[in-house]
């Protein structure tokens, strides 16, 4: 039976596009016309906000887009009411036919694993169709949420390989007998992934390699080939398409990038008057960005 993975590459194929948008709502770049008095520092009528904010975004990527990317620390800033902007935002992307990756990078002692794996990878409210998890705790922290996502057929993107400027001071740090501690990793997530191959040769478990490091992802890609990545570190954090090439297999697939910043809020290069911009040009901006970096990707994929 197909897994999301076969989603993720059938859905790719069907749109020509290996782009995922994140959606990490601030509410100081969202524009008067959405934001409607939304206090950033009180966050008074702030959920209302990131719902209208993210409903523009989802409508104007959707063509350009495999899944969209909530990033959970920009809802819980707002608790309940910021969950529940969450909620109805994962609905609102399922009406739209994306699929929904909640990159909420959680991992704990083995049963509030297996309670974060029910929230995410689940039935409930907040669950989508894959999540990020950080393998910092070991296998305990990590493998209710591959077994959730096994039996669901979802997908879980293990934290590899990150794209901060730190990544290197614990992921690089060289283990008995010369290679690094992310490649360890790598080496043991190959083995786990075998068991949930998918119809395109991918597996329920991913992994999140950084766009910011073609090098190690060469390496990575050599020692992990069932894994689809999710790739962040795009355009904001100055990873280029050129230095995207080495995560994609021989046709192009096989990984996902993610950018959130240079692409939720490119109207703001339009000039000083963002702020006082209409819905219909903040949408068209983005649209028009996701679109450019589809075709940026695309052409290092050979497309
Ligand atoms: O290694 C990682 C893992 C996750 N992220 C997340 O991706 C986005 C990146 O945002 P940009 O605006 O495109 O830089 C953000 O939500 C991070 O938490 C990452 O950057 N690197």
């Amino acid at each position: 039976m197909g897994h999301i993975g076969d989603r993720l590459i059938e859905e790719g194929r069907r749109k020509r596009t290996a782009l995922v948008v994140g959606l990490d709502p601030d509410l100081r770049y969202i524009p008067d016309a959405i934001r409607q008095g939304a206090d950033p520092e009180t966050g008074e009528g702030a959920a209302e906000a990131i719902y209208a904010f993210n409903r523009i975004v989802i409508d104007a990527v959707a063509d350009h887009v495999v899944a969209v990317k909530p990033q959970l620390a920009y809802y819980e800033i707002y608790g309940a009411s910021g969950i529940g902007a969450l909620e109805r935002t994962i609905r609102y992307a399922r009406s739209k036919g994306l699929l929904v990756l909640n990159d909420a990078k959680r991992g704990d002692i083995g049963p509030t694993s297996a309670a974060y794996a029910r929230a995410f990878l689940g039935d409930g409210p907040i669950a989508g169709d894959m999540v990020t998890v950080n393998p910092f705790l070991g296998s305990d922290g990590y493998m209710p949420f591959i077994e959730a996502a096994e039996t669901a057929g979802k997908v879980v993107f293990v934290l590899l390989k990150t794209s901060n400027p730190s990544s290197g001071e614990l992921q690089d740090v060289k283990l008995d007998g010369g290679g690094a501690l992310y490649m360890k990793l790598a080496e043991e997530l190959e083995r786990l992934a075998a068991r949930s191959l998918g119809t395109h040769g991918y597996s329920c478990v991913g992994a999140v390699v950084g766009g910011t490091y073609p090098e190690e992802a060469r390496a990575i890609r050599a020692a992990l080939k069932s894994a689809i990545f999710l790739v962040p570190g795009y355009g904001a954090q100055g990873g280029s398409a050129e230095a995207l090439r080495p995560f994609f297999d021989v046709r192009g697939e096989g990984a996902v990038v993610s950018s959130s910043r240079a692409i939720l809020y490119a109207y703001r290069s339009l000039g000083d008057h963002w702020s006082s911009l209409s819905e219909a040009e903040i949408g068209r901006a983005i649209g028009e960005e996701a679109a450019g970096a589809k075709e940026a990707i695309n052409a290092v994929r050979g497309l």
